[in-house]
């Protein structure tokens, strides 16, 4: 289990974390999400004690990474794929590891193996492409066969075949029990694979729930109800007010209301006969729900997120 509490980092004006708190369990995949810069590596970083933390205190199983007496065999990382000898073949990167961290040869082997490497393990890194990287540094951080995995973008880059082997690999972690935390900016991703998600921005906590909750509160969504006559749309509007959800002029004819259901919205027309020509319920898409939770804690304006919905890197 990986703890947070009040984990703050400020680099000189920049709070890139700021004062979060929450807890991270085993047997689940938790998605770690937020926009470019918003402190998901900063947070990896002092989980892994690559970075201090201005206050607070970042935990693996009750302990601070110092703390740990074998830290490769409590927590395993993935941060930078890249950042890998171009010389070295897979298998001396992996054995040199091992041997730094009194970890037997032996389970080289065998998280080559887990990884699919075996059949290139004398190749060498430099030649990798960038998945097999990633399953080399999936394998690394195998290595002392943790029970928290840390993984940073693990599936930026992949082709689809990578990503579902990531994909696969994370969930059956998870299933034999492990803590496994795996960040990205692309909520379509964590969909696929994450049990939990813990949403940040600008280094705040902003969602910390299971998946399908976030999923069922996006599937509320907005009702567009089209009414033709001005009068009628006014009081529409102001019988929905009454009523305790919110309505926003869309277009000329158009109200948009959330917190209600299509159900709602038409019974309140029903009772004051007022006549609509239309009456939908929108469901954003799950990306469109992390879009609107995020909305204002991009670092660099929210502009660029008008009218996307496929993720936020572009
Ligand atoms: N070593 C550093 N010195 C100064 N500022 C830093 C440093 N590392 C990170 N930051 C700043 O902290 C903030 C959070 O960065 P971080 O890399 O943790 O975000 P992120 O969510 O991982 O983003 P990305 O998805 O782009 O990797 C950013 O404003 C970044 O510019």
């Amino acid at each position: 289990m990986i703890s947070l509490s009040g984990l703050t980092k400020r680099y000189g004006t920049v709070t890139a974390v700021d004062d979060l708190s929450l807890e991270i369990k085993s047997g689940r995949v938790t998605g770690f999400l937020g926009p470019n810069g918003a402190g998901k590596s900063t947070t990896m970083r002092m989980i892994l004690g690559l970075d201090h933390p201005t206050s607070g205190k970042a935990l693996v199983n009750g302990k601070t990474y110092e703390e740990l007496k074998h830290p490769l065999r409590e927590v395993g990382a993935l941060l930078d794929a890249k950042a890998l000898h171009p010389g070295r073949t897979a298998r001396s990167h992996l054995l040199s590891m091992a041997r730094s961290n009194g970890i037997a040869g032996r389970r080289v082997e065998e998280v080559l193996e887990v990884v699919g490497l075996t059949s290139v393990a004398k190749r060498r890194v430099g030649l990798f492409s960038l998945g097999m990287g990633q399953r080399l540094g999936i394998a690394g951080a195998l290595l002392g066969d943790p029970g928290v995995l840390i993984f940073d973008e693990p599936v930026n880059g992949l082709d689809p075949d990578g990503v579902r082997w990531v994909r696969g690999i994370a969930r059956s972690l998870a299933d034999e029990g492990r803590t496994v935390f795996l960040s990205s900016h692309l909520m379509s991703e964590m969909q696929q694979t994450a049990d939990q998600v813990v949403v940040i921005g600008k280094g705040k906590l902003i969602a910390d729930m299971p998946i399908l909750e976030l999923i069922e509160r996006s599937a509320l969504g907005t009702v567009r109800v089209r009414v033709p006559d001005p009068r009628g749309r006014e009081e529409l509007a102001s019988r929905i007010a009454s009523a305790g959800f919110t309505a926003d002029r869309s277009d000329d004819e158009v109200l948009v209301v959330r917190g209600a259901t299509s159900e709602q919205v038409g019974d309140l027309a029903h009772e004051a006969a007022i006549r609509l020509h239309e009456l939908r319920m929108q469901e954003p898409s799950l990306e469109e729900a992390y879009m609107e939770l995020t909305s204002g804690s991009l670092e660099y304006g929210t502009a660029r997120m008008t009218n996307r919905t496929d993720g936020l890197d572009a």
